[in-house]
C-alpha cells in the first residue's frame, strides 16, 4: 500500500485527527452531528461549532451537548477567527496534556455554510504548534439532494465545498425527486470524480464510515494519488473525450510533464493562468516533480485560488504516475480548446528561477502567493541548497563602463 502521508510526518504521529464538516446552509450537517455523537466510537471526539451570526443557535441543536462542544461564535472561521481556532485548539490540547480533560481522539469542525474550508486547513499547517499535534484527517461536504444543482451552483461557497470534499454526504434523498437526485449526481461527478460519494439520511451513518479520507491526513488507509486526481473516474466517465456528459460545457483536459519542473516557473506560469480563466477554470489539481526535490508536491487549485502544496514523502510505486513525471488536471466550465492548447503550452515552457523572480516582482498578486512562500529547492545560477539555508552568490555590483 502507498504511504502518502505528508513530509510532515517527521513530527509526532499521534497528532490529533481534525475533520471538518462542510456543507451548504441548511444542508444536514447539524442533523448529522447530532446522530454521530451518540455512537459510543465517538468518545474522547471534540466538536467545535462555527457560527456566523451574533448569536451561536446551532450548538443548542446539538442534542448530546456537554463540555466537549465547544462554539466558536465569533465570525466566520474561513474568514475572521483564524487566531481564535487556533487558540482554541492549543488550549484544548494544553488541558488534555495537563488531564484536565479525558484524551482528544478527535476534532470535528462544522463550520458554517458559508465558509471555505481550505483556509481552515491552512491554519491547521501554518501554526507550528498546531501542526505538531493536530492533522487534517478529512474534508466531508454535506450535500443537500432535495436543493438540487441549480440551485447549488449560484453560490462560490457550495462549489468549493464540494470541489475540497474527500467524501460528499448526500443528504435528503428521501425528499429529492429522483430527477433532481440523477442531474445532482451528474454535476457532483463533474466537479469531483474522485470523492467517495455516501447517501446520509437524517444524519444516520457509520462514523467509521467517515474519516481518515483525505489528502492531508495521516492515514495509510487513503485512496492512491490516480484516485485521487480522479484520474480513472475520468477516464470511465468520459472515455476518448474531453466533455463531460452531464454538461457538455464542462471539459477537462491533463498536462503530463516530461520533466521535472522549476517551482517557481511553475508558480508564476500558474498564478497567470488562474489569473486569467479565473471565472472558466472550476479546478486544477495534480502532483508535480520539482526540480531539486525527490518528493512528489500536490497541489490544488480551485476558482482562481491556490491551496498551499502538500510534500509527500515518496512517489507512488505503480500506477499512472510512477513514472515520476507528474501531472495536472484541469476543470473548466466554458474553457475553449484554444484556451486548453494555451495552458498546455504555457506549461511546456516554464521559465527558470531568474526570469521568474522578475515576473513575481512584477505581480505582487499572483494566487500562487503561498506557494512561493514555500522553501524550494533555488535553481538560479550559482546558488545552492543546503537543510537550513539557500545560498546565494554574492552581488556583484554593475561595473560602470568608461
Ligand atoms: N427529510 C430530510 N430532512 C433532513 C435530512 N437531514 C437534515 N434534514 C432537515 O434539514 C433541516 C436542516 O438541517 P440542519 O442539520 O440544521 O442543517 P445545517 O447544515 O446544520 O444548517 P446550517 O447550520 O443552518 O447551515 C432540518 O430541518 C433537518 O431536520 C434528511 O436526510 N432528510
Amino acid at each position: 500500500m502507498i504511504d502518502m502521508s505528508p513530509l510532515s510526518s517527521v513530527l509526532p504521529v499521534d497528532r490529533i485527527a481534525v475533520c471538518l464538516l462542510t456543507g451548504f446552509l441548511g444542508s444536514g450537517k447539524t442533523t448529522l452531528l447530532n446522530q454521530l455523537t451518540k455512537h459510543p466510537e465517538m468518545d474522547g471526539t471534540v466538536v467545535l461549532i462555527n457560527e456566523f451570526g451574533e448569536v451561536g443557535i446551532d450548538h443548542h441543536l446539538v442534542e448530546t451537548m456537554d463540555e466537549s462542544i465547544l462554539l466558536l461564535d465569533s465570525g466566520c472561521l474561513c474568514c475572521s477567527v483564524h487566531g481564535d481556532f487556533v487558540r482554541v485548539l492549543r488550549d484544548l490540547h494544553e488541558r488534555a496534556s495537563r488531564r484536565e480533560i479525558p484524551p482528544i481522539k478527535r476534532v470535528i469542525v462544522e463550520t458554517t455554510g458559508l465558509a471555505d474550508p481550505m483556509p481552515v486547513i491552512y491554519s491547521l499547517m501554518e501554526d507550528r504548534y498546531i501542526a505538531a499535534r493536530y492533522v487534517c484527517d478529512s474534508v466531508l461536504t454535506v450535500v443537500d439532494a432535495s436543493r438540487g444543482r441549480a440551485q447549488l451552483e449560484q453560490h462560490q461557497e457550495a462549489i468549493r465545498q464540494i470541489v475540497m470534499a474527500d467524501r460528499l454526504l448526500i443528504a435528503k434523498s428521501d425528499i429529492s425527486e429522483r430527477t433532481t437526485l440523477e442531474a445532482l449526481q451528474g454535476w457532483l461527478d463533474t466537479l469531483n470524480p474522485s470523492a467517495q460519494r455516501l447517501r446520509v439520511t437524517h444524519g444516520n451513518i457509520a462514523p467509521e464510515q467517515l474519516f481518515s479520507s483525505g489528502i492531508y491526513a495521516l492515514s495509510p488507509k487513503i485512496p492512491d494519488i490516480a484516485a485521487w486526481l480522479g484520474e480513472k473516474t475520468h477516464q470511465r466517465l468520459h472515455p476518448g473525450n474531453n466533455h463531460y456528459a452531464h454538461d457538455p460545457d464542462v471539459s477537462s483536459f491533463t498536462v503530463r510533464f516530461e520533466r521535472p519542473v522549476t517551482w517557481r516557473g511553475l508558480s508564476v506560469v500558474m498564478g497567470l493562468i488562474l489569473q486569467e480563466f479565473e471565472r472558466k477554470l472550476l479546478c486544477a489539481k495534480g502532483v508535480v516533480n520539482v526540480a531539486g526535490l525527490t518528493e512528489p508536491v500536490v497541489l490544488q487549485c480551485v476558482q482562481g485560488t491556490a491551496y498551499p502544496p502538500v510534500r509527500l514523502k515518496h512517489w507512488p510505486a505503480t500506477g499512472p504516475l510512477s513514472d515520476r513525471h507528474g501531472c495536472l488536471v484541469f476543470i473548466g466550465r466554458g474553457l475553449e480548446s484554444t484556451a486548453h492548447s494555451e495552458i498546455e503550452r504555457r506549461l511546456a515552457i516554464l521559465p527558470n528561477d531568474e526570469v521568474a523572480m522578475r515576473t513575481i516582482a512584477a505581480t505582487p498578486l499572483l494566487p500562487t502567493r503561498c506557494w512561493l512562500n514555500e522553501r524550494m529547492p533555488w535553481l538560479g545560477r550559482g546558488c545552492y541548497d543546503t537543510p537550513n539555508w539557500i545560498v546565494q552568490p554574492p552581488i556583484r555590483p554593475h561595473r560602470s563602463v568608461h
